[in-house]
């Protein structure tokens, strides 16, 4: 279980005034749940996600894992990033096995756990590849593959599939359900993508921002995979979409001045140009 209590953060800006990011962020996930952080950017997702990873530290408040305060970066927690943190120069076994290496296991031990989990992510026929010669989607299955073999209690995951095309997004989606049903680890996936969190969630936390605070908490009823379920999820996401509008209108006025005024209805729609609700 992660206790996150009363998390206050704020970062000191280039004129030395302080900036809050997040204000009394206060949420318990559940051993094996699939958390989603969602909402516009800059309300502090990514900070948090990093501050239970342990490689950012809170100005008060804390993290408590299992009953015990956590006081840095430690194996019970796996993180994988947007861009897939790979070593260029490991191919993708050696960029598995790499972590492994300081647990004490034998040699044999490290190969056999590293295909295994290069095989659960589909790569073995690239086994030998280096980072260079995969695909967006390929080199963060491999990322994904190296969380795995630590066997970290946790997974954080950053945006993992933000930088991917709409049809590989959709595989990793699934491959990502089969994997979480398969080891019931928990997860903590940061996203700005509504589809995406209501997909892959059991809960989803929406920020609001300035500062980043807990909006509203979304329960996904619905059993995996999900694609079945089409006319519920999609409800979920219109009704996580209109809490989230006027968030993403503050965003823009902040960015855009008092003129900016989100018109439903102002767009020519075409149903088949749906590009997905990104927000
Ligand atoms: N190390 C830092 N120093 C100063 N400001 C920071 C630092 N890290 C983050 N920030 C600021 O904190 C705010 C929240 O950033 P964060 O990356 O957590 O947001 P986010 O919700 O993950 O956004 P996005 O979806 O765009 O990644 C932003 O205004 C950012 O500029």
């Amino acid at each position: 279980m992660i206790e996150i209590k009363n998390i206050y953060k704020s970062f000191k800006q280039k004129d030395g005034s302080d900036l809050t990011v997040l204000n009394n962020i206060d949420f318990t996930i559940k051993e094996g749940e699939f958390i989603s952080l969602l909402g516009p950017s800059g309300c502090g997702k990514s900070t948090l996600l990093n501050i239970v990873s342990g490689l950012e530290e809170a100005n008060s408040g804390e993290i408590i894992i299992d009953g015990s305060p956590i006081k840095g970066p430690g194996s019970d927690r796996g993180v994988v990033f947007q861009e897939a943190a790979l070593f260029p120069w490991l191919n993708v076994l050696e960029n598995v096995k790499f972590g492994l290496k300081n647990k004490g296991i034998s040699e044999s031990e490290i190969n056999e756990t590293a295909l295994k989990y290069i095989k659960k992510v589909h790569l073995s026929k690239f086994k030998e590849s280096y980072p260079h010669q995969l695909s967006g989607g390929m080199r963060q299955r491999a990322a994904i593959a190296r969380a795995l073999a630590m066997n970290p209690k946790i997974l954080l995951m950053d945006e993992p599939f933000g930088a991917l095309d709409e049809q590989t997004r959709m595989m990793l989606h699934y491959e990502l359900q089969k994997i979480w049903l398969e080891t019931r680890k928990t997860i903590l996936f940061v996203t700005h993508n509504i589809r995406e969190a209501v997909q892959l969630s059991d809960r989803i936390v929406v920020f609001g921002t300035q500062p980043g605070r807990i909006k509203e908490i979304f329960e996904v009823k619905a059993a995996r995979p999900r694609s079945k379920n089409k006319g519920y999820l999609l409800e979920l996401e219109n009704r996580i979409l209109n809490v989230l509008k006027e968030e993403i209108e503050k965003v823009m006025k902040e960015e855009m001045g008092d003129e900016y005024h989100f018109e439903e209805g102002s767009l020519p729609w075409d149903p088949d140009r749906d590009m997905g609700s990104h927000i």
